[in-house]
């Protein structure tokens, strides 16, 4: 299907000073659109218009049961859009159409399902007392939700912040990255489309420094959350403790393990180390970035990834059957391209890629990397590309230490058949996922986030809703009661 003109007009709207700024297609480096640029003065607006919405609007009102419907209803238009969704999403993105359409969003609409579901049943307790009270708790929403997010997933990362965002009956204004601002201009759309009230979600389009800052500080914004890299995850944490406390959720970078023990198998361990890494282009926070290998089976593993590694089908993502597209951005090309020479330089074996493909977009070659050390720069921050680093181990003590030698905490994959093995790694890895012989499983229900410098608080499952309510105690004196 084609997008025309016509379905690009909503850029245009509710800017307060007329400016716009380019969105660039990755396979080409060419302007799809320009998009209306929000500045500190249309998120005051956004947020006036979520606070008024909030305070007087339907929508905290209405039942949470009508709150729900309009959810699922928001989620069938998903499903329903689904093909001019993923055009947006791989359009401005890079990443394969395929990828976006069959795994994208129907993990979104699934996404929104699971929190409407929960929209209804939200509820407090009545709370024993040492003295004649009658004590309940309440769960309220907490009022006006600011929300930052990057530009590796648009539209997931969307549905993850307004989905349990509005089942507690908060409003929203989301600043989307600078890289991606379409796709959840046509999601707000729909949302709009079933029956969300106006005011209650903002979407703002615009830059960090001048938007995202003025969300972080604003003084009517009353909780904020953030998914984006551990720099600038530090600075808005900052901007939020120094305006009015808001409280942060922060959702950042990693540097996960992939940990392949002596009795995995090795065909299978191949596989997932390399879409652990390899998925999305590499772009992923959770990315298994460091391939720790048992030195019983390294030489093969190392042969067998290798090979992997050049299989892997890159080009254009509109192509089916391609797995990898290019980088977002020239930005994040160059990076890329550093962290590759300097990992030539620093000693470890090119085994495969490292060079662009092209002359064209931000194509980069399916790289490994072999003979890695920890104090490698490769090894030790986040390359957000398509370069592996294989390390070699002798022991599950030594495996573990050295997997949490970072000051990330986000994900760990674990590859054994010893029922043993599993558990001690599990319980040793600081992270806040550890994914057993899988990888990228995300389900609604499965709560995510990071430990250390990779965030605070956690995403999807239950343990989202906690960070859109406010838990009120409600304590009444109770006469002459038969029981307390
Ligand atoms: N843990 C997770 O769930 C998760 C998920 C996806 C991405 N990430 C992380 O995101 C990073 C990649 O995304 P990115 O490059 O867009 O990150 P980024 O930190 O550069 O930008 C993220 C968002 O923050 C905004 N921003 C930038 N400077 C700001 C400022 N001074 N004040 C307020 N907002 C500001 C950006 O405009 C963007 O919307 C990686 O580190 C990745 O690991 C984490």
């Amino acid at each position: 299907m084609t997008l025309g003109s016509q379905d690009l007009q909503v850029l245009h709207l509710n800017r307060s000073h007329g400016k716009t700024f380019p969105t660039y297609d990755p396979r080409t480096g060419d302007v799809i659109a320009h998009v209306a640029e929000g500045d500190a003065e249309d998120i005051n607006r956004a947020v006036s218009a979520a606070r008024k919405a909030f305070d007087e609007g339907p929508w905290p009102k209405m039942t949470a049961y009508e709150r729900s419907r309009i959810l699922f209803r928001f989620a069938d238009l998903i499903d329903q859009h689904t093909e001019e969704l993923a055009t947006l999403e791989t359009w401005d993105n890079g990443k394969p159409y395929e990828q976006a359409a069959k795994i994208e969003l129907p993990m979104i609409s699934r996404l929104i399902r699971y929190y409407a579901g929960w929209a209804d049943k939200i509820h407090g307790l009545t709370v024993p007392a040492d003295s004649p009270h009658l004590v309940q708790t309440i769960h309220e929403p907490i009022g006006v939700a600011g929300q930052i997010i990057p530009w590796n997933f648009p539209l997931l990362m969307f549905g993850w912040k307004v989905g349990p965002a509005l089942a507690c009956g908060n409003t929203v204004v989301i600043k989307t990255a600078e890289q991606t601002p379409l796709s959840a201009l046509y999601a707000a759309k729909l949302l709009h489309e079933a029956g969300l009230p106006p005011g209650v979600l903002n979407v703002v389009s615009g830059f960090g420094p001048t938007a995202g800052a003025a969300l972080a500080t604003h003084m009517q914004v009353d909780k904020l959350a953030f998914t984006g890299s551990t720099e600038t995850g530090k600075i808005v944490l900052e901007l939020a403790a120094k305006s009015n406390l808001k409280p942060v959720t922060l959702e950042l970078g990693g540097k996960s393990p992939f940990i392949v023990c002596k009795d995995a198998d090795v065909d299978k361990a191949v596989e997932l180390a390399h879409f652990a890494l390899f998925f999305n282009q590499g772009q992923c926070c959770c990315a298994g970035s460091r391939t720790y290998v048992h030195e019983s089976v390294y030489d093969e593993f190392l042969e067998k990834a290798k090979a992997r590694a050049l299989k892997r089908s890159v080009g254009d993502p509109f192509v089916a059957g391609i797995e990898q597209g290019p980088q977002i951005d020239s930005e994040q090309f160059e990076k890329i391209m550093r962290y590759i020479r300097s990992g030539v330089e620093s000693g470890a074996t090119l085994e495969t890629g490292g060079e662009r493909i092209g002359d064209k977009g931000f194509y980069i070659q399916p790289t490994v990397f072999s003979n890695v050390k920890e104090d490698m720069l490769i090894a030790k921050d986040e390359i957000f590309g398509p370069v592996q680093s294989i390390l070699k181990f002798k022991d599950i003590n030594e495996v573990i230490r050295r997997a949490n030698t970072t000051s990330y905490g986000l994900a760990a994959g674990v590859f054994t058949q010893d029922i043993d093995t599993a558990n001690t790694l599990t319980r040793a890895l600081k992270v806040g996922t550890v994914w057993i012989n899988c990888y990228d499983v995300f389900d609604a229900a499965i709560p995510f986030g990071g430990y250390k410098m990779s965030g605070q608080g956690r995403e999807k499952g239950i343990h989202c809703l906690s960070n859109y309510l406010q838990v009120k105690a409600v304590v009444t004196p109770l006469k002459d009661p038969a029981w307390i």
